[in-house]
């Protein structure tokens, strides 16, 4: 039966752009269906509009460490900002991105549907439009809803006093003192965002350290260069348990083990960075037997969906949906490999080897194992792990900047030199992180690594320099 597509994909974020370029340059035809905004979370409330703010604050942040730019020779006056200013800009580049994915996909004659679809059986789709129910058919479907924040129960959101980041990125107002549960990536960014536009942040994590997912090291070098010399208070080991929008929004914590109440913290506004939860559970998934995990759409690592571990014939997911990596490269490196496999070249996705940093000032990256996790998988091969570090106070380049706070860590295999994971934090630590990225996509050894050259005088010496002293390890 020839069907109305090769193939439609479902969600226009990055995963399913990612997607449909791939598609495309394979000679497929495709849809794609979207029922809300062309871009999905990271063009119009994520990475873009976050990157925006961040840089224009940082900027101010950075105009205003008065000494450190005397320390170069530079004098400035007073610095002001405009709030509504940054935020406009943060609008502006989202509008422009969403127009340039839009006309990408217009270009190479991708079929743009808007509504709601749902898988209604194999290779069928039902798609709830404006102008009423369409059935569309494809010999493959591939699946990338993305997610949306998670809002722990007790905590109450009005968009205008508690909100998620969803709201956060319209920089409406800034309050004089937030709270910001959650110290991942989310809470990290808009205390950094928030502290450089004069704002107190009170920082609330309910494990018992923060920045739980970071190494321990950087962490720890995290919170003595991006909280502590700032105006930051943290609260950790605690929950937000219920917060209540008003004025003041008032949180009531509770320790994290004996469940007790410990404060009740009145704020002029609350962020909730809490993590994000997939956005899958009204897809039809039923009518192909396919459980969700947590919410999440189970996949293999060629982004096959499965049911009862087996994966279901044509069905495909990508992105935030799958849980695996909640970033936009992720997302879009899946959607590439779900095309690759449905073409009929076998590729499996790599996670290790994708990098993911936190845009703060200074940047912090990482790309594959912790040492933790490192060692766990030692103890569990056989092998034994070894560390090296680098500081960008030995770096010329960042010397020049007068930006030299910072380490780099890599984590590596004693006997054959393996490279098992890079972390930085220091200045321009995302881009730095790439050709270590790179490295550990092709399982390179420190042994090879330290013999490559890096320009002189620049940031990237700091992994030269880690390579040649694991080398010599
Ligand atoms: C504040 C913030 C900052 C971030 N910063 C970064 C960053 O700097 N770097 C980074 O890598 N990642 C970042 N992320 C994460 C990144 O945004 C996500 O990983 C990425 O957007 C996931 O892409 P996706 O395609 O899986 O889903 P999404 O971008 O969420 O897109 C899914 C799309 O599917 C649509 N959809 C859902 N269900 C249906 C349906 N049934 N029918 C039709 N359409 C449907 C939705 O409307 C949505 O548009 C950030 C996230 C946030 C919230
Ligand atoms: N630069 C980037 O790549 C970037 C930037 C922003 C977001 N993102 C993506 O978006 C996702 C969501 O970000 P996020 O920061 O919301 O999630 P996260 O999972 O990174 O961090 C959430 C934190 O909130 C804590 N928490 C949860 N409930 C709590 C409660 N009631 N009280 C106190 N603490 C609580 C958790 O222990 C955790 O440490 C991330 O997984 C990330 O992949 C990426």
């Amino acid at each position: 039966m020839a069907h109305d597509y090769d193939l439609v994909i479902v969600g226009a974020g990055v995963g399913g752009h990612g997607a449909a370029l791939h598609a495309v340059d394979c000679g497929l035809k495709t849809a794609i269906v979207e029922a809300a905004d062309m871009g999905g979370t990271c063009v119009n409330r994520g990475c873009i509009p976050s990157k925006a703010l961040l840089a224009a604050s940082g900027r101010v942040r950075e105009l205003q460490q008065t000494d450190h730019l005397k320390a170069l020779g530079v004098d400035v006056g007073d610095v002001s900002f405009d709030r509504a200013a940054i935020a406009q800009h943060a609008q502006n580049l989202v509008n422009k991105q969403r127009e340039g994915l839009i006309g990408s996909l217009k270009r190479l004659n991708v079929d743009v549907i808007q509504g709601h679809a749902k898988v209604a059986g194999a290779q069928k789709l039902i798609v709830s439009t404006p102008e009423g129910e369409k059935t569309i058919t494809a010999e493959n479907i591939i699946l990338a809803p993305g997610s949306i924040p998670f809002v722990p129960p007790g905590v109450q959101v009005d968009g205008k006093t508690v909100f998620t980041s969803d709201d956060a990125i319209k920089l409406e107002s800034l309050p004089p003192w937030i709270a910001i549960v959650g110290s991942g990536y989310i809470g990290l960014e808009f205390s950094d965002v928030y502290t450089a536009l004069g704002c107190e942040v009170t920082m609330i994590e309910g494990l018992d350290q923060l920045m739980p997912g970071f190494d321990p090291d950087i962490a720890k070098l995290a919170q003595r260069i991006l909280i502590t010399p700032r105006d930051v208070e943290t609260k950790v080991g605690v929950f937000a348990a219920k917060v209540t929008p008003g004025s003041p929004v008032t949180i009531e914590l509770i320790d994290a083990k004996t469940k007790e109440l410990v404060d009740v913290l009145e704020v002029d506004a609350c962020l909730v960075a809490a993590g994000r939860v997939p956005a899958a559970n009204d897809m039809g998934l039923e009518s192909v037997g396919v459980e969700l995990n947590r919410g999440f759409i189970p996949v293999n690592d060629k982004m096959q969906v499965l049911s009862d571990g087996k994966p279901v014939p044509h069905l495909w997911a990508i992105g935030d949906a799958t849980g695996k990596m909640m970033l936009a490269h992720a997302a879009s490196a899946q959607g590439i490999i779900a095309i690759e496999n449905m073409c009929g070249r076998t590729r499996e996705i790599d996670y290790r080897s994708i990098p993911a940093a936190a845009f703060t000032h200074p940047e912090i990256s990482f790309v594959g194992l912790t040492e933790p996790q490192a060692k766990d998988l030692a103890k569990a091969e056989g092998f034994e792990v070894a560390v090296a570090r680098t500081y960008f106070k030995g770096n010329a380049k960042a010397l020049a900047e007068g930006e030299a706070e910072g380490i780099a860590k890599i984590v590596f295999r004693k006997d054959n030199g393996e490279l098992l994971g890079v972390h930085i934090i220091g200045i321009h630590a995302a881009d730095l992180i790439q050709e270590a990225a790179n490295a550990i996509a092709k399982r390179e050894s420190v042994n090879t690594l330290a013999f490559l050259v890096h320009t002189h005088p620049t940031l990237s010496e700091i992994l030269d320099e880690a390579y040649k002293r694991a080398a010599a390890h």
